[in-house]
């Protein structure tokens, strides 16, 4: 069965709730504006393609049921104006992942240019629905086409080992879980792993949400493909040349915002890896749809890195265990620091353009020009 993180049809929204993961599958529905922006902002759904669709469909949910209750206004212009109120308050609820904010902007215009055409408060409905509809699938795509050119390139200019498979190493939760379906680093493993080339996926713990641990580990073991866990704290290890062992071909991960000289805020954790990466002369990839590329952003610099509480870090969830049995029905929150330290949590950081060597998007692979700059508009060209 294929993983879902988002089940919809129209007037239903069900998300699966990653709190859970890997314990329990639990989808919680999702009725409204509100409940997705509480959704995203407690993590329930999380990832940056993820949650601009589940702002999106939220919101077309909402509207389909308003209809359905007759409690939409039939004024196209009143509809509009609920529809951009509603927008502006699901994009605050998270600030670093580009996906959600160029969704909001997007799926204005689209509310904007309807205005001229929409005779009544129906017809607005049914122009935001259809857009909000499309980025459903449109997601899929973009990702198996990511899957596809990331795979090529890794075999090409990655570490290939003698049976002509290559070892990848990930980062944080970038596959069905973190997009509508396939996912964009996860989704190059996908396709290696599809193409019999991949000899293993290592996947890092990812703390302090432990998204690698709970959801990529989850993903991976769902799917049969060959793979590892390792803690943060061993990727250097696991990149340094001991002969004959384990070699990795690339490190792969995704992005929340790619900004317009190629700096690129992920996953915390993303930015140490970089740095191994290059002292250990392995190829650096980042994997991410048009949707994460952000022109607007100069530089890393200029990207907010949103801070997360600190009992994200001082407390770990687990389902209570007896010694015996566990029970995935009680999930508790143990404690793992010393009482009264203070906590710095951000949950993302920026790794320098000069640290990565390409950056894989659906309409192909970016990578520097002669002076050593990516020139990330030319892929909006295409
Ligand atoms: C494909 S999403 C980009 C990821 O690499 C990653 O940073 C991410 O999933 C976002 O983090 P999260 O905080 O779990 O929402």
């Amino acid at each position: 069965m294929v993983l879902q993180a988002i089940k919809y049809k129209r007037g239903q929204l069900e998300v699966l709730d990653q709190l859970r993961l890997p314990h329990a599958e639990v989808y919680e529905t999702v009725r409204s504006s509100e409940d997705a922006w509480h959704a995203i902002k407690e993590m329930r759904t999380r990832g940056a393609p993820a949650i601009a669709i589940v702002a999106a469909l939220a919101l077309a949910a909402e509207l389909e049921n308003l209809s359905a209750a007759n409690k939409l206004s039939d004024k196209a212009e009143e509809v509009a104006a609920f529809i951009l109120e509603k927008l502006s308050y699901l994009v605050t609820s998270r600030p670093t992942a580009v996906n959600l904010a160029d969704a909001v902007t997007k799926l204005s215009k689209v509310v904007e240019n309807a205005l001229s055409e929409a005779g009544n408060g129906e017809a607005m409905k049914d122009a935001y629905i259809q857009a909000a509809e499309k980025m459903l699938v449109d997601d899929v795509s973009d990702n198996e086409a990511i899957g596809k050119y990331g795979a090529e390139w890794i075999l090409k200019n990655g570490i290939v080992q003698g049976n002509s498979e290559v070892s990848v190493l990930t980062h944080c939760n970038t596959g069905s879980l973190a997009t509508a379906g396939y996912g964009t680093a996860l989704g190059v493993i996908r396709s290696l792993n599809a193409q019999g080339k991949l000899r293993r996926a290592f996947c890092t713990e990812t703390r302090p949400y432990n998204q690698g641990s709970r959801l990529t580990a989850f993903e991976l073991v769902h799917d049969k493909i060959p793979a590892t866990l390792i803690t943060d704290s061993m990727a250097s290890a696991l990149l340094y040349n001991r002969g004959s062992e384990e070699r990795i071909a690339a490190i792969v991960v995704g992005a929340d915002r790619v900004a317009a000289n190629g700096d690129t805020a992920n996953k915390i954790g993303t930015y140490a890896l970089a740095i191994s990466a290059r002292h250990h002369g392995v190829k650096f990839l980042i994997a991410a749809p048009r949707t994460t590329i952000d022109l607007q952003t100069k530089s890393g610099k200029d990207i907010v890195i949103e801070e997360r509480p600190g009992w994200e870090v001082t407390r770990i969830k687990g389902p209570r265990f007896d010694g015996a049995e566990l029970d995935p029905s009680i999930v508790e929150n143990v404690s793992i620091a010393a009482n009264g330290i203070d906590i710095w949590n951000p949950s993302f950081d920026v790794t320098p353009a000069e640290l990565i060597d390409a950056i894989i998007t659906e309409v192909g692979v970016v990578e520097k020009d002669e002076s050593g700059a990516f020139n990330m508009a030319s892929v909006f060209e295409k």
